[in-house]
C-alpha cells in the first residue's frame, strides 16, 4: 500500500504526556473530520484545526510506496551516535485513515516506537506503543482506551464529563487554540483544579517557536 505523507520533521513532542521529549513528526495527508480547505472549515465536523494536511508537498513529503520505504525515510531522521530508542509520532491529519499491521511491523522493525495522535473514530491496528485520542464534538466516536486522552477544550457537545470514565491513564485539557487562547485557558486551568482527574496540556512548541 502506498502512504500520502504531508510532511516528516525532527523536534520536541509539544503536547500532552510527552512533552518535551524528541520525536520524528510523520504528518499523514487527509483527514475524515475537514477536507483541510478554508472555505469548508464551516461546515466541517472539526471546525477548529490548526494544521494543514493538504497534500504531500510538505518538507520530507511525498508519497511512500511500501511501509518499508516510509519506516527507513523516518529512522533516517534519528541523529545517529547515541541510545535512545527513535520515537515517531504519526499525526495528520488522520493517521488511522492510513496506518496499517504492514507499517507498524516495518516501525518495529527497526526498533523505533510508535505513538499516534488520533481523533478516534477509528479503531487502530494492534501494537501502536502510544495511543493519544482527542474526541471531536459532532463525530463518531469509538477509541474508549489508550494511553492518553487529550480533550480540546471548550467544546460545548464534547465536555470533559463525557469522557471522564473511559479507559485512559492519563487525561488531559487542552486549551483550543484560536480568537479566545487565553480564556480558554484559564477556563481549562479552572476546570483542572476543581476535577483533578484532569492535567493541563498547553501547545509549548507554539510558545516555544519550533515546529
Ligand atoms: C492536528 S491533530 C491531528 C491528529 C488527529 N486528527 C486528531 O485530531 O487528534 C493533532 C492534535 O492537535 C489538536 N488540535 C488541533 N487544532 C487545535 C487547536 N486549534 N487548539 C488546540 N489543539 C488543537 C488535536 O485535537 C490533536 O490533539
Ligand atoms: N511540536 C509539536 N508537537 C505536537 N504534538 C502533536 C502535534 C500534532 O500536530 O499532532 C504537534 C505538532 O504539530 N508539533
Ligand atoms: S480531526 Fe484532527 S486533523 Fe482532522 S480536522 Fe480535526 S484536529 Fe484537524
Ligand atoms: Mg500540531
Amino acid at each position: 500500500m502506498a502512504y500520502f505523507i504531508k510532511e516528516i520533521y525532527f523536534t520536541l513532542q509539544g503536547e500532552g504526556s510527552h512533552t518535551g521529549r524528541p520525536a520524528i513528526f510523520c504528518r499523514f495527508a487527509g483527514c475524515n473530520l475537514w477536507t483541510g480547505r478554508e472555505q469548508d472549515r464551516e461546515k466541517a465536523i472539526c471546525q477548529f484545526c490548526d494544521t494543514d494536511f493538504i497534500g504531500t508537498d510538505g518538507p520530507g513529503g511525498g508519497t511512500f510506496a511500501s511501509a518499508d520505504e516510509l519506516a527507513e525515510r523516518l529512522h533516517s531522521y534519528w541523529p545517529t551516535g547515541n541510545e535512545a530508542t527513535p520515537y515517531i509520532v504519526c499525526t495528520g491529519g488522520e493517521p488511522l485513515l492510513q496506518i496499517d499491521a504492514a507499517f507498524i511491523k516495518a516501525i518495529h522493525e527497526r526498533s523505533m516506537i510508535m505513538a499516534i495522535e488520533t481523533n478516534g473514530t477509528k479503531l487502530p491496528p494492534a501494537g501502536i506503543d502510544w495511543v493519544c485520542v482527542s474526541p471531536k464534538a459532532g463525530s463518531d466516536f469509538k477509541l474508549t482506551q489508550g494511553d492518553e486522552l487529550k480533550l480540546v477544550y471548550p467544546q460545548p457537545e464534547a465536555m470533559p464529563e463525557r469522557f471522564a470514565g473511559l479507559d485512559f491513564e492519563h487525561f488531559y485539557l487542552q486549551p483550543m487554540d484560536g480568537p479566545n487562547t487565553k480564556e480558554n485557558t484559564a477556563a481549562a486551568v479552572q476546570y483542572c483544579l476543581k476535577h483533578p482527574q484532569w492535567k493541563l496540556s498547553l501547545q509549548t512548541h507554539k510558545f516555544l517557536g519550533i515546529d
